[in-house]
């Protein structure tokens, strides 16, 4: 049985993910990180990582990027693997992270589910093939999602942009008035509505004729599925910065 330390756990991620976790036979909750103390059936939700006693075999971590500091201590002090699914990270985080990796195994991704993973890969290719198509990616959260653009729009931008070697450069939104569009901008948008679970675009429009990729997460699950696999797959890695397209099985 897997031991898992859920970080966000009173969140909408970690609610769902706690709730796989107890249907699962592979898996159960050894404790949880969040901003409050809460003491649940099962496991204790704890606000101060130092009163974790509880022993884990991985932390699965669906927070904040305000937690990022804890986490990685949290995972260097017990020594054990971490599944950042967390976003809105800079640089300064991703390199934490990528130090944090020279120690135990992590796996970071700003979407853990197999459609939006293929859908990154298969708009790698798109952009290499359609060069010369302008891009513009298009992305919509519930209304609770605090950081724009999502995760996953960075994804996306980071796989058509390495198809054109690291030409293209991100718009946020458009206003007022241009006399042309610069070929090599990226337009990415950002709705917040409703209880949106995630939905994704990517749309390549040449001379007369538009190719588009698209990805609707259905629910939440889809992305706690993903989590649990990273997590299983990282248990007997010895460390390294895990890349989720080799958990998945996508591309070479
Ligand atoms: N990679 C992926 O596949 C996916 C990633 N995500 C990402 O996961 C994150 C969580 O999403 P979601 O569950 O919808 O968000 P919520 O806001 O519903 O949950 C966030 C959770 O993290 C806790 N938290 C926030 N900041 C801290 C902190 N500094 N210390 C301790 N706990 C903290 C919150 O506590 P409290 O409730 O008290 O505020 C809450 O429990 C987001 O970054 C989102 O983008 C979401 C879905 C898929
Ligand atoms: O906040 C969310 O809900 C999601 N966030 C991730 C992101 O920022 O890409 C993944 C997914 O789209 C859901």
């Amino acid at each position: 049985m897997i031991r898992v330390l859920v970080s966000g756990a009173t969140g909408a991620m970690g609610e769902v993910l706690i709730d796989l976790i107890k249907k699962s036979e592979d898996f159960k909750v050894s404790a949880g990180f969040s901003k409050e103390d809460k003491v649940c059936d099962e496991f204790t939700i704890y606000s101060d990582i130092k009163k974790i006693k509880e022993k884990s075999d991985v932390i699965i971590d669906f927070s904040s990027k305000d937690s990022l500091d804890s986490i990685l201590s949290l995972a260097l002090d017990k020594n054990i693997p971490l599944v950042i699914a967390s976003t809105g990270f800079d640089d300064k985080d991703l390199e934490k992270i990528k130090k944090a990796s020279e120690k135990v195994p992590i796996v970071q991704s700003g979407n853990f589910s197999l459609g939006v993973n293929v859908m990154v890969y298969v708009s790698k290719l798109l952009s290499k093939l359609l060069d010369g198509f302008e891009i513009e990616i298009i992305e919509a959260h519930h209304n609770k999602k605090r950081d724009a653009p999502s995760g996953t729009a960075n994804m996306l931008f980071d796989a058509v942009n390495e198809a054109r070697d690291n030409k293209l450069s991100k718009l946020y939104g458009r206003e007022g008035f241009s006399d042309s569009r610069n070929p090599n901008e990226v337009g990415i948008h950002s709705l917040r509505a409703g209880s949106i679970n995630g939905d994704h675009e990517v749309v390549f429009a040449g001379l007369d004729e538009v190719v588009s990729i698209s990805h609707h997460a259905q629910s939440k699950k889809i992305f706690a599925i993903g989590a649990l696999k990273a997590a299983k797959y990282i248990l007997d890695k010895e460390n390294g910065l895990i890349d989720i397209k080799e958990i998945l099985n996508i591309g070479e």
